[in-house]
């Protein structure tokens, strides 16, 4: 069988006969099948083909009784499996929506003293009978007349099954004796001819679970076998009279793997109703399934110990239904009534849509943290390493620029010019995160801000040189923003602290760039006191150095976003679009590269949508294509983004009070850090040399980063984020104060250490907090908004220090507006701390 074919038609009848010779030939075809995918037709059996239209008959007359006459019996009545199913209660297949089918459950009739009942074993009960059908007694009558005409049949495939693993057609009396079986009446309804074939199965995609399956179908096709070897879909034609025959994954086990249970599935798109009788063979609860015979050359293992039918079929029960179980499940735990989160988000998110992102929360937390986080903590890393490369880079190569380039009035207009662009750049990519999606900020911040920078390595003249930091600042004003948003909706809640620790980075970056600084800046740069007239630009090369390795680096992590690490879109971002069925795909993709099984369907998120009565647009945008996605966003996008962050009055005072915070922030940490140096310089008048001075920026650097390791540690415990953020905020003010006051370099020092390490944790807890704090849909304007206004603070602090001369006041100012700042945290009106990010 090399080609594809679909299962043979074999004629049973040679097993009845006396003819030898075709016996053995039925026997074999039927091995080869078993070999192939265990699926195979048979005709000639002894099933009267008049009991099986008047069984049909009886599935059609059940089927057309109203709704609530069916669910008189329904099988979740009963805890063995008898009894009626509604339409769409299941879903075997990742990825697809509910099944379209209805079912009745079917079995031998086990009275409630027998043992069977009382030992709990599979499927054993009594039968629910339809109150209401159509000649009641008939009914009953055919169908247990039917069942035990399929169940004997059954014994006779086994008999033959026996004959092909070379043993007597009597091998199998013991799993048969006492047997349990189970059959089912399904009813597929017409689907739509267009309907999406990918959320609409009649039944998913599954292989059986028991031993061996005979099914009938009626005229109506759409059952198909898929073809391992190709991967193809094959039709099982309805052949009438005929049953199709499939192993189940009990058989494969017991023949070591040998023989196949196949998957398959059923998609009606016939555009008529369809009716199928499957019969479920499982055996004897108590048979011991071993390893058959001739399922192993000599000397090669048994790959699965013995197990009873019991056992392996409630197992593979479990295992098989887990899906359709786990969901109804996280249906139950999801709870739709989310008044809290209502009250401060308002109508800047739909109702279905908080749900949904809980639902992604959970099913994240279930992912758990695995290498998928790992490696996207590294890569988003790089948005904040290049974002103080940017920073730290500029502030270091500003002197010998000064003193190389000519016609420089004030080398601090290069500052304001980067600012310009930070501005910029944060709210562009923010709001852009929101429209088109974070991955197109993930990529092009990183990779302009690469070129750029060693671009600016070459800049002739100061214009030049400031135009092109304009540029960068574009770049990198979106990466930290942007970055800590992609991180935190991948996260799992367990490892939320990470979003804190992402600070680190920044910190780590500023040690990078005062080790290359370090290198270059001190070695090949002209005398402190050279000027443009005789500092010539071979003499003057350190700065071009550092510019030129940081622009480098920046292009190897550019590298590795685009070609190494490939990032999905995030699935809230997905999700806020109405991308329902793309969300999903994420989701089960990072439960993959973590090696889970994928947690989450779209029949669930269709669940919230019919239990909510709201439509999600999954239907219109999840089909539309990315050039009208940008259309419509564009199109619909009038400021709505800025007005839902303003909501309701808590959300609203949030933001407000959020974005004040960052202002203040952004003008009172640069205010000190710009005047610094220059205060210590007036102040000591120690003609430190530029290696000592690197050398301090190396070791605040290094001691910064306990900041948001020290952060990350705290904001997993109970403490109020708000108060920690205040706290941190106002002890920083208490240092700045004191700062003024230091008395030798020494604890000049150990004084910018403390505040360093202060200020970074405020930071961390900063840059975690904005985030999580605003809902996904508008996530990035509200953070790319707060990181534009730390860098208009930063633009205003650069002016006052261009314009100022050396006192104390500036770092006063620093000091107070760190005070403010603390106030405005503990005045923030809610608290993110054991509530997931929606
Ligand atoms: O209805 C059919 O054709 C197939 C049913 C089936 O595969 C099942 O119930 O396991
Ligand atoms: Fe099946």
């Amino acid at each position: 069988m090399a080609s594809p074919s679909a299962p043979p038609i074999l004629d049973f009848s040679s097993f009845y006969g006396g003819d030898s010779e075709a016996k053995a030939k039925l026997v074999e075809e039927v091995r080869k099948c078993c070999h192939y995918n265990g699926f195979f037709q048979i005709t000639g059996h002894r099933v009267p083909l008049d009991l099986q239209h008047r069984v049909m008959d009886c599935s059609k007359r059940f089927f057309d009784l109203p709704l609530e006459e069916k669910t008189l019996i329904d099988k979740n009545r009963t805890s063995y499996n008898r009894g009626y199913e509604l339409l769409r209660s299941q879903m075997l297949e990742v990825g697809t929506g509910p099944e379209l089918k209805e079912g009745l459950y079917i079995g031998e009739e086990i009275p409630t003293d027998h043992a069977y009942y009382l030992e709990n074993k599979l499927n054993s009960g009594p039968n629910q009978w339809p109150p209401t059908v159509a000649d009641k007694e008939e009914f009953r009558q055919t169908t247990m007349e039917y069942y035990h005409a399929v169940f004997d049949l059954a014994k006779d495939v086994l008999g033959v099954l026996a004959l092909t693993l070379g043993v007597e057609s009597t091998y199998f009396d013991p799993l048969t004796d006492g047997a349990v079986a189970t059959m089912r009446y399904l009813h597929y309804p017409a689907q739509p001819k267009d309907a999406d074939e990918k959320l609409n199965r009649g039944i998913g995609a599954h292989t059986d679970f028991g031993c061996i399956t005979l099914l009938l179908q009626d005229e109506v096709d759409g059952l198909q076998v898929l073809d391992v070897p190709t991967g193809q879909w094959l039709d099982v034609k309805p052949v009438p009279g005929a049953y199709v025959v499939n192993l189940g994954n009990l058989f494969m086990r017991m023949a070591n793997d040998k023989y196949k249970s196949n998957t398959h599935r059923v998609i009606n798109k016939s555009g008529r109703e369809r009716y199928s009788i499957p019969f479920f063979f499982s055996g004897n609860p108590d048979y011991l399934c071993e390893c058959l015979p001739n399922c192993r050359e000599p000397g090669e293992p048994a790959k699965y110990p013995p197990i009873t039918v019991q056992n392996m079929v409630t197992s593979a029960y479990k295992e098989s239904y887990g899906r359709a179980e786990m969901y109804k499940k996280e249906m139950k735990v999801i709870d739709f009534d989310d008044s809290a989160a209502e009250q401060v988000y308002g109508s800047s998110t739909t109702h279905a849509y908080r749900i949904k992102s809980e639902v992604i929360g959970k099913c994240m937390d279930d992912i758990g943290m695995g290498w998928f986080q790992w490696k996207l903590f590294l890569v988003t890393g790089f948005g904040f390493i290049v974002d103080n490369f940017a920073s730290q880079g500029l502030a270091s190569v500003q002197p010998p620029i000064k003193q190389e380039l000519s016609g420089i009035v004030q080398v601090s207009y290069s500052t304001v010019a980067y600012y310009v662009g930070l501005i910029l750049g944060a709210s562009f990519w923010g709001l852009s995160s929101d429209l088109l999606g974070r991955r197109p900020a993930f990529i092009c911040t990183l990779l302009i801000a690469a070129v750029f920078l060693c671009g600016a390595a070459g800049s002739m003249n100061f214009v030049a040189f400031s135009a092109l930091w304009s540029v960068i600042g574009t770049a990198v004003g979106g990466n930290v923003p942007i970055d800590s948003m992609i991180f935190l909706e991948f996260v799992p809640g367990s490892h939320h602290y990470l979003v804190t620790a992402m600070s680190s980075w920044w910190n780590l970056s500023q040690l990078i760039v005062s080790l290359i600084a370090w290198v270059f800046l001190a070695n090949y740069s002209c005398p402190t006191d050279a000027t443009p007239a005789d500092c010539h630009r071979h003499e003057n090369m350190g700065w071009r150095y550092t510019l030129i390795t940081l622009g480098a680096l920046s292009l190897v992590f550019t590298f590795c976003r685009v070609f190494v690490f490939k990032l999905p879109e995030t699935p809230r971002y997905l999700l806020s679009q109405g991308r329902d069925q793309d969300a999903v795909d994420v989701v089960n993709y990072v439960a993959k590269q973590n090696g889970k099984e994928p947690p989450l369907t779209i029949g669930m998120l269709q669940e919230i949508d019919s239990r909510l009565d709201s439509s999600s647009g999954t239907t219109q945008s999840g089909r539309m294509s990315r050039k009208q996605v940008i259309k419509e966003n564009l199109r619909s996008f009038r400021g709505e983004h800025y007005r839902a962050l303003f909501a309701t009055k808590k959300l609203g005072t949030h933001t407000a009070i959020m974005w004040i915070i960052w202002l203040t922030i952004g003008i009172g940490y640069p205010l000190y850090f710009n005047f610094l140096p220059s205060y210590l310089a007036a102040k000591f008048t120690t003609d430190a040399s530029l290696s000592l001075t690197y050398r301090n920026y190396c070791i605040t650097s290094a001691v910064g980063i306990i900041g948001p390791v020290s952060a990350a540690a705290l904001v997993s415990t109970r403490l109020s984020r708000r108060r920690m953020m205040g706290i941190s905020a106002i002890v920083t003010a208490v240092f700045l104060f004191a700062y003024v006051g230091v008395k030798s370099p020494t604890s000049s020092l150990a004084f910018s250490c403390i505040t360093s390490l202060l200020a970074n944790f405020e930071y961390a807890m900063m840059y975690a907090f904005t985030p999580e704090s605003f809902p996904a849909p508008h996530r990035g304007t509200g953070t790319g908004t707060a990181a534009a206004l730390l860098r208009f603070g930063g633009l205003l602090a650069s002016l006052v220090s261009s314009q100022t001369g050396f006192t104390t006041a500036p770092i006063y100012a620093s000091a107070a507006l760190w005070v403010a700042a603390g106030v405005f945290c503990m005045g923030l009106p809610f608290e993110t701390h054991g509530h997931d990010a929606i």
